[in-house]
């Protein structure tokens, strides 16, 4: 068999891991919750008269700025000199397909050629190149009369086929590409397959044709079958788009090796120290506890805070306390960045005020804030707060409208009506859910979670919310009990706040955590010593 019929075989593989890659974990997620439900019908018998829960509102976005606006901001996103090399490659590829549509044509015109085995040992005829002579012959009304025949493609044209069939591919992937968000899971992915068989592709060709020219009785394959220029122009443009454009594009990780620039963009009293380095770990560090997106099928769940070293997470009477320094408050922010939501309480949220971005990384991972959730069982939340405000600045282009948890509004007085009519006009989105006793069920969140297809969130705190994650267990896949947080990251400082500060674990601080989690990393940030603790 010719090794170029391996071309549309690397396309259709491609096309089916892709595929498996996008769908498989939503899938899951649907039957499995669907099995969820009918397991919760079962064990709990529904009143005859509750109301079926309202289905989630649609998601929201942030509003468009008009195409033009929209699309530049994407491309400063992906980063300029990245996307235009992603443009570029996708003008090669077309090249590439418009070439392998030639090929085929010339392939498919007898007058050209003949039979390719014809001409196995005399090599493509230069002289006969006018393709439109050769195809007026054999579009010609005898042939048009058989239609069978145009359908009966020799071996060459198969192989030319498939060859056009693998660029279309490469095409339609390039030109997703570059509509694709910076960071994406699905950027990633569809990127890693372009540049595997793109790169499978270029060995082939290599094979075929520069090989022979290594040795002395062989001749480049395809040369025997087309033109010479044409065999040598796609050989180029494979080279460049299969070689050269992967090994010079940048790559978004390049900009940790300017790591000084970000710490000290946040603070002018850093002037003077020395450059520090460890941040450049956080992302690595943290990516050995915290799934990739594509690979999550339940929902993962870190709970993340920073205690001083006498376990307190707030000062006398809650007042806020910069307890981390700000290696591991860029490593918090690089935390941030990898999960899919960020939930607060609604006492951190009005106490705090937090702004819940990524603001401490490079401008190229602006685009990864998480999406805020606050717990707000009577939607305390200032129509003012800085999340809010953050909709409407031009600065924070990536904010988010957060998401309230309240509880369910039937019984609510005109008093909670109204300040969900301002929240909703400051863009958050309100979101009822059962709360006995203005509590939710926190092992039902992961139900919640999969239901809102977030599938990662980074549990902020304060007190009352770090004490339940703690002791809340929930139901695995296989209907095991499992703590429902899947690990606590926790930054120690070393500074002491004393007994009048906000103690968290009833007083215990980390002896809670271990009563559960067993520690099983620490590493140092600058001052501070991160801690991890997984069930
Ligand atoms: N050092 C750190 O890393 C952090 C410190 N903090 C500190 O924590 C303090 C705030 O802690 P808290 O007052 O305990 O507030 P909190 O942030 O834990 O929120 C408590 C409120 O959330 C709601 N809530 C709690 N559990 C709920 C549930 N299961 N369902 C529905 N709603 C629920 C209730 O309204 C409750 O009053 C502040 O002083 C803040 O500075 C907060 C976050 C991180
Ligand atoms: N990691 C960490 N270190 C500290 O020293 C802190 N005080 C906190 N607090 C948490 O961060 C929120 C503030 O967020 P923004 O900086 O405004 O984005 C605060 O509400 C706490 O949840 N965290």
């Amino acid at each position: 068999m010719d090794c170029l019929f391996l071309l549309p075989i690397f396309a259709g593989i491609s096309l089916l891991v892709l595929l498996v890659q996008c769908f498989g974990p939503q899938t899951y997620r649907f039957v499995s919750q669907k099995i969820s439900n009918m397991r919760g019908y079962e064990a709990v018998p529904v009143e005859d008269d509750e109301e079926p829960e309202a289905p989630p509102a649609p998601k929201t976005y942030m509003p468009s700025e008009g195409l033009a606006k929209d699309f530049m901001k994407r491309v400063r996103d992906v980063g300029v000199v990245a996307w235009t090399f992603d443009f570029f490659r996708l003008l090669l590829v077309m090249t590439l397909l418009a070439l392998s549509i030639y090929a085929t044509v010339v392939a498919h015109a007898p007058a050209l050629h003949g039979h390719p085995g014809e001409n196995q040992n005399k090599g493509f005829d230069e002289s006969g190149t006018d393709i439109f002579e050769a195809l007026r012959k054999k579009g010609g009304k005898k042939h048009r009369k058989n239609r069978k025949a145009k359908f009966d493609f020799v071996t060459q044209e198969w192989i030319e086929f498939g060859t056009t069939v693998f660029y279309a591919y490469n095409l339609v992937l390039c030109a997703i590409l570059l509509g694709l968000k910076a960071g994406s899971s699905i950027r990633k992915i569809i990127s890693l397959h372009l540049h595997l068989i793109l790169f499978l592709a270029w060995l082939v060709f290599a094979y075929r044709d520069l090989y022979p020219l290594l040795t002395r009785k062989l001749t480049p394959v395809d040369v025997l079958h087309a033109p010479a220029w044409l065999t040598w122009t796609r050989l180029s443009l494979l080279t460049v788009t299969a070689a050269v454009i992967p090994a010079l594009q940048p790559r978004r990780y390049f900009e940790l090796l300017a790591p000084r620039s970000i710490i000290n963009s946040n603070s002018q009293s850093d002037q003077n120290e020395a450059p520090v380095q460890p941040q450049n770990r956080a992302p690595w560090f943290l990516s050995r506890f915290i799934p990739e997106r594509e690979s999550r099928i339940e929902p993962h769940i870190t709970l993340t805070f920073a205690q001083s070293a006498d376990g307190k997470i707030a000062g006398p009477g809650g007042k806020q306390v910069a307890l981390s320094g700000k290696e591991s408050m860029l490593m918090t922010h690089w935390m941030r960045s990898m999960h899919d939501a960020i939930m607060i309480g609604i006492g951190t949220a009005a106490n705090d005020d937090p702004r819940l971005n990524v603001r401490l990384l490079p401008q190229a991972y602006q685009s990864e804030t998480p999406q805020p959730i606050v717990l707000d069982p009577q939607l305390r939340l200032s129509p003012t707060a800085r999340m809010l405000q953050a909709l409407h600045d031009e600065t924070t282009p990536h904010a988010k409208n957060p998401w309230l948890l309240c509880q369910k509004i039937q019984d609510w007085d005109q008093d909670i009506r109204k300040r969900k009519a301002a929240l909703e006009q400051a863009g958050a989105r309100i979101i009822e859910h059962d709360m006995p006793g203005g509590r939710m069920d926190l092992s039902l969140l992961p139900t919640l979670l999969r239901s809102l297809n977030v599938r990662s969130v980074m549990v902020e705190g304060g007190a009352s919310i770090i004490d339940q994650f703690l002791v809340t267990t929930c139901n695995d896949e296989t209907g095991q009990q499992r703590p429902l947080a899947d690990c606590v990251i926790v930054t120690v400082a070393p500074s002491n706040i004393g007994d009048e500060g906000v103690a968290y674990g009833a007083g215990k601080g980390l002896q809670a955590i271990k009563s559960t989690f067993k520690g099983i990393y620490a590493e140092r940030f600058g001052q501070d010593s991160v801690l991890v603790f997984q069930p």
